[in-house]
């Protein structure tokens, strides 16, 4: 459903991205795994259409077909949060401090389909999301969770418009290792309902917790990608094998 083929990204005179190919199957988890700096979240970026200006992109990225390179910003808006919905590392910069975290998710459906029926879906996504008293979370302002319900929230924000993708940047990076179980688990029952989830990680426990396959990339670069069993039981680059040895 999502095929990127021979990405190359510049940020001036630096080439961040060298021919970067892979693709996301329906229903399937696909994590990225590469250290700091590899360029992990720069694909997601351009996926998203959210490159910094002055970032030269190349290659094709189609989505259900359609290439997404060169698309205007406003074709954009209509596949972001729709078609392709976004988790990111650090629920607190997503969630506004002064407005009730019902009413953002809310907001996240409203934009595409209006208010009808908008608080009611954003009660079932908060629902869908693993929160079970959804109505008293509904009311409550960002403050007043747990960093693991905030990312929760998120993931409402992300899923309230059911995109059949979902890209997620290091989502369970800022929680503590129970939580991150959680948040795990909780995408691989999306993925379970047919969802399909690209996660970018440096974390190999998080890949060995819910990838179906993996792509490990190192300076922009994909080194390998497989089976996240074979990955792991098989590691063809040394790279592979010192990320997996860290873990
Ligand atoms: N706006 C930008 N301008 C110039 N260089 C950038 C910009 N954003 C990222 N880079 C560079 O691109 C490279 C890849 O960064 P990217 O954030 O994609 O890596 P990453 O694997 O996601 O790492 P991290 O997990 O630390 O975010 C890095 O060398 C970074 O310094």
């Amino acid at each position: 459903m999502l095929e990127v083929h021979d990405l190359h990204l510049y940020y001036g005179q630096r080439h961040i991205l060298k021919g970067v190919s892979f693709s996301v199957k329906e229903g399937e988890i696909l994590c990225i795994m590469g250290e700091s700096g590899s360029g992990k979240s720069s694909i997601l970026m351009s996926i998203m259409g959210l490159l910094p200006k002055g970032a030269v992109l190349r290659g094709s990225i189609r989505w259900r077909g359609k290439e997404l390179i060169g698309l205007s910003e406003g074709e954009y808006r209509k596949i972001r949060g729709r078609e392709i919905g976004m988790v990111f590392q650090e629920p607190s910069l997503y969630l506004d401090p002064l407005f009730r975290v019902g009413s953002q998710v809310e907001e996240a459906y409203t934009v595409h389909f209006g208010k009808k029926g908008a608080r009611d879906r954003a009660v079932q996504a908060l629902k869908r999301a693993g929160i079970q008293d959804a109505e008293r979370i509904y009311r409550a302002y960002p403050h007043q969770l747990s960093g693991g319900l905030k990312q929760r929230v998120c993931i409402a924000m992300a899923i309230v418009c059911d995109p059949p993708l979902l890209l997620a940047d290091e989502p369970t990076t800022a929680l503590d290792l129970t939580v991150q179980k959680r948040i795990l688990h909780l995408l691989r029952s999306l993925r379970d309902e047919g969802k399909s989830i690209l996660l970018v990680t440096h974390d190999p426990g998080v890949v060995a917790e819910c990838a179906d396959r993996v792509l490990v990339i190192k300076e922009g670069e994909v080194l390998e990608e497989g089976d996240v069993f074979r990955i792991f039981d098989a590691p063809q680059h040394p790279y592979t094998r010192q990320l997996i040895s860290t873990s």
